[in-house]
């Protein structure tokens, strides 16, 4: 018994103070009162769990015998608020683990349910909090950003790695990885190494159509069109911490994307002809860039035949992040072209008309802290 004592001594006091930084973070960096009062009260539940065996095991404690004592506390290599927060839910989460094991094993199960219990809890939080994370991340990536996309049919010769490899030196903020004829075993390999390369930029990654290669390789993202899997679907697979992408045509599919809550943002084209795409629809036009800058909340790309030369019409009406197939991938100098036209949307960013999603993310993107009910779009859960 002295072990399993030992046991849950050193995980009711992880537990606990993993919940008192969560509750921190809720009370001073996002100003999040009834998030915090729920952290509380999941920490005085663990606490209370235990309270009237606090002197067994404070008898079995044994610091100077711990084996362990020493080892390094492993991170999640995220930095900043965003680590400092996944790496708690993680501490929590293994802590309740561990005393519920500790207590089963000793019959106590009723103790054994309320660890688990808040377990379930935390995971709940970290879901919200990674939901919140996911789209601050994408707010900063899309707000003037050159969105790459791959294209080795059109690349000279190149290889997508080299290309992208050059997007990402000249600034493109967000890449995908769109392959319509390689097999399952080529993309994965590609696709794997484009993920470590985005790393290493800090850029977004994103895979196209296939759900199943994003999550093999642990992208940043999944993009899919109209006709592809239906997005609840694809949230529902990929999970809070993913971004999800959904191409849209016109202004009731844009309205329609919103309203189901669930994609983080949309694509808006093709904006002018384009012959990249084989399946394509008529071009959009400038009008529905228009409309999106005017209406759309949530962040937006515009793509489809755009070009240096056509660039600033698009920009003009608010786009703040643009996709390009071939004018990147087809460019003999990748990375000046993606170097040119990211300074060109940068340029539109500091001049031109600010879109709405912009506006309604504003404080969100100026501070770190958790949206609040006045700057959370529409269809936003509380973190
Ligand atoms: C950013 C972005 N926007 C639109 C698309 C097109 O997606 P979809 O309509 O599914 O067509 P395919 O690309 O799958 O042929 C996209 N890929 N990326
Ligand atoms: C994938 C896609 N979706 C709409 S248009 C398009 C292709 C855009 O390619 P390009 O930038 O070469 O016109
Ligand atoms: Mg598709």
């Amino acid at each position: 018994m002295r072990g399993l004592y030992r046991m849950l001594d050193a995980n009711w006091n992880r537990a606990a103070e993993g919940l008192r930084v969560l509750e921190d973070v809720a009370r001073f960096v996002w100003n999040d009162g009834p998030l915090a009062e729920r952290l509380k009260g999941m920490r005085h539940r663990v606490r209370g769990v235990l309270r009237e065996r606090e002197g067994l095991m404070a008898g079995a404690r044994d610091v100077e015998g711990d084996v362990g004592k020493g080892m390094g506390v492993r991170g999640d290599g995220r930095e900043g608020l965003e680590g400092l927060v996944r790496g708690n839910c993680a501490r929590v989460e293994e802590a309740l683990r561990s005393m519920e094991e500790a207590l089963r094993s000793m019959g106590l199960e009723r103790k054994a349910g309320v660890c688990e219990e808040v377990r379930y809890g935390v995971y709940e939080v970290e879901g919200r909090l990674a939901g919140w994370l996911r789209r601050v991340r994408v707010a900063r990536a899309f707000d003037g950003g050159v969105y790459a996309i791959t294209a080795e049919e059109y690349s000279r010769g190149r290889g997508n790695l080299r290309v992208m490899r050059e997007a990402l030196e000249g600034g493109a903020r967000i890449v995908q990885y769109r392959e319509k004829e390689k097999s399952y075993r080529a993309m994965y390999e590609e696709a794997r190494a484009i993920r470590e390369l985005c790393r290493e930029y800090g850029a977004l990654f994103v895979v196209n159509d296939h759900v199943e290669l994003a999550l093999m390789v642990e992208a940043d993202g999944v993009h899919v069109g109209q006709d592809d899997w239906p997005v609840e679907e694809v949230r529902r697979v990929v999970g809070p911490g993913m971004v999800v992408g959904l191409s849209t045509h016109g202004p009731a599919q844009a309205q329609e994307a919103v309203e189901r809550g669930v994609v983080d943002y949309i694509g808006v084209g093709p904006v002018f002809p384009t012959s990249t795409k084989k399946d394509v629809c008529a071009p959009v036009g400038l009008e529905y860039v228009a409309y999106a800058s005017r209406e759309v909340r949530i962040p937006w790309v515009a793509i489809g035949g755009i070009k240096e030369h056509n660039l600033d019409a698009v920009c003009e009406l608010g786009a703040r992040c643009v996709a390009m197939v071939t004018e990147i991938v087809g460019a003999e100098d990748v990375r000046g072209k993606v170097r040119r036209v990211r300074e060109r949307v940068e340029g539109w960013r500091e001049r031109g008309p600010e879109p709405r999603w912009v506006k309604e993310w504003e404080a969100v993107l100026a501070r770190q802290e958790a949206p609040t009910d006045q700057t959370r779009p529409t269809g936003e859960e509380e973190p």
